[in-house]
């Protein structure tokens, strides 16, 4: 099955439903953006979903902040996995003591042999979100890449696929690439705001990918 992430979470009720709908990653973002939480709302947001056996993990998004806070925050939050969205490099991720997601930002330039390099040069057994370089913004811009360049990147990693996701684009992605992981944030806002009913629709489509997807192999048994 598809893995799925929703990022820029802010508040309880999302968290709650996104528990309630099995979704395996919620994203609270502490890097500075419109969808920044303090330490302090991430305790209070994921008090209830930690008491829970089947939650979804708790992921921090950071960029380029030091490897000491990033960890103190971690611990005091009781983050699962920690995204790394800026700059950081290798021996970084070597001091973060959480599980990492690691994502590399791309655009219509990008190579997948560079993509690879940069990959191997973090971790191949991290989670790497391939995500949208757009200038001036580390994540959350709701802007996609040419998906394409999924083909030529090994099947053994773990990519996790972001930038410009929707419900109605996602399935598409799926049939096409079988990603490990999708991510969203802006496609399943409105007003700026994450929206109940565009999260249950994007989870809908990813399910009914996956359904399709194991018709496909059912068939070929
Ligand atoms: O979401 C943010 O505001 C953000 C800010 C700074 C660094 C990273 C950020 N988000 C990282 C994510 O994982 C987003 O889900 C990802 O970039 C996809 O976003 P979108 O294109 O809006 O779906």
């Amino acid at each position: 099955m598809t893995r799925i992430k929703i990022c820029g979470i802010t508040d309880v009720e999302t968290a709650s439903l996104c528990m309630r709908l099995g979704v395996d990653f919620i994203g609270l973002v502490f890097a500075d953006s419109r969808r920044r939480i303090t330490p302090e709302q991430a305790v209070e947001l994921t008090r209830t979903i930690l008491t829970q056996a089947k939650r979804p993990k708790i992921a921090g998004v950071f960029v380029n902040e030091t490897a000491g806070k990033v960890n103190h925050t971690a611990e005091a939050c009781h983050l699962d996995v920690i995204q790394l969205s800026g700059d950081e490099d290798g021996d970084y991720c070597g001091r973060i003591t959480r599980p990492i997601i690691r994502a590399t930002r791309i655009d219509q330039t990008s190579a997948a042999e560079e993509i690879q390099c940069r990959i191997a040069a973090t971790g191949a057994r991290d989670i790497h979100l391939i995500d949208r370089h757009s200038p001036g913004s580390f994540g959350g811009s709701g802007q996609k890449f040419d998906w394409a360049i999924l083909e030529n990147l090994s099947p053994a990693l773990k990519i996790m696929v972001a930038g410009g996701l929707t419900p109605e684009n996602v399935e598409e992605l799926i049939l096409r690439y079988h990603p490990w992981g999708v991510d969203v944030s802006s496609g399943v806002e409105s007003h700026g705001r994450k929206d109940p009913a565009k999260i249950m629709a994007f989870i809908r489509a990813v399910r009914q990918a996956d359904a399709k997807l194991k018709g496909v192999t059912n068939a070929a048994r």
